[in-house]
């Protein structure tokens, strides 16, 4: 569904220049689930308002589907976002209406993209569980409930992807539950490819693969050891602690080969600016050079 490689994103503001994707490479199955994680800075909001065709990128390849985000025209580009793809804020107050009735807020995108359809509105408010409410005002609904309507809206125009950038951000716990088992049951039902940015771990380790971005670049994948074990309980650490319960980390290797190396490792082990590498059939080996010629010295001194 979704393919990037050596994807570049550069900012370019007056006197500076911000590259926040610097060569990354993603790619995404169709009716996958999956999540993003990294920190503050990393790039995952630019990627995801890249694959949304809310920003352009500046160099690499990007596919979702049949399109080429990179080679697409700007009436491309509003086809693309009108046909194929669903985006979900933190900030649901972006997309809403407040004066207006939660399906009428429903309505409205619907109205807009000329495929208005009630009853349709009406079965994805009921999907998101606000089937009694949907003749509230939204300034009647709390948070959560808001932020499923503006799931149902992330829905009307029937995206074959949906993006959603930290969708739990603002609700409590119980509510964050809920929103991802909605998560889950459009990505199994009705088959939609969900990639979800979040800082959260436990919400991350409740999908089946998570990648990590570092650096506008992916750096390592999480993937669930049992995919079919759905209601795990992760805990609610802060750290990467739930992940590795549930999942198995791997370190991604791009198209040439090269992998990036955990920070923490690379200092506990001294290594700046090159390592020595050795293969022994079975296992590769990083070493710093520091302690490869310690090692030297030592069979050295022993040997004579
Ligand atoms: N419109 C912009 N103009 C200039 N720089 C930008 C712009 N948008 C993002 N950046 C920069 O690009 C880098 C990546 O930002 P991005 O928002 O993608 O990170 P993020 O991982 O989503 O962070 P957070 O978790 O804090 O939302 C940051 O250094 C940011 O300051």
């Amino acid at each position: 569904m979704i393919s990037c490689e050596e994807l570049v994103k550069i900012y370019k503001t007056d006197d500076i220049e911000v590259v926040a994707l610097k060569g990354l490479n993603i790619s995404v199955a169709p009716g996958e689930m999956m999540a993003i994680i990294g920190n503050s800075g990393s790039g995952k909001s630019t990627l995801l308002n890249i694959l949304g065709g809310l920003d352009r990128p500046s160099a690499g390849v990007v596919r979702v589907g049949d399109w080429n985000l990179l080679k697409m025209t700007d009436e491309e580009l509003v086809e693309y976002k009108r046909s194929t793809v669903g985006f979900i804020w933190q900030n649901n107050a972006r997309n809403l209406v407040p004066f207006l009735s939660a399906l009428e807020n429903v309505e409205m995108p619907m109205m807009l993209s000329g495929q208005y359809d009630r009853a349709y509105a009406k079965q994805l408010l009921e999907w998101v569980g606000l089937k009694e409410r949907m003749g509230n005002k939204l300034q009647q609904l709390s948070g959560g409930e808001q932020q499923r309507v503006a799931i149902a809206i992330s829905l009307a125009n029937k995206p074959s992807l949906l993006l959603a950038d930290e969708p739990t951000g603002s609700v409590d716990t119980q509510t964050s539950d809920r929103i991802m088992d909605i998560f889950r049951r459009l990505n199994r039902e009705l088959g939609v490819t969900i990639v979800i940015v979040t800082h959260d771990m436990a919400l991350a380790s409740k999908v089946d693969r998570v990648v990590a971005i570092r650096d506008g670049m992916t750096s390592t994948e999480f993937i669930k050891r049992n995919p079919n074990l759905d209601d795990s309980d992760p805990g609610s650490g802060t750290d990467l602690e739930p992940m590795h319960d549930v999942h198995e980390e791997y370190v991604v290797l791009d198209k040439a080969g090269r992998l990036q190396i955990p920070k923490a490792y690379l200092q506990a082990l001294q290594i700046d600016s090159k390592a020595s590498m050795e293969f022994d059939g079975e296992k590769i080996m990083i070493r710093s050079p520091k302690s490869l010629s310690a090692m030297q010295e030592k069979v050295e001194s022993e040997r004579g």
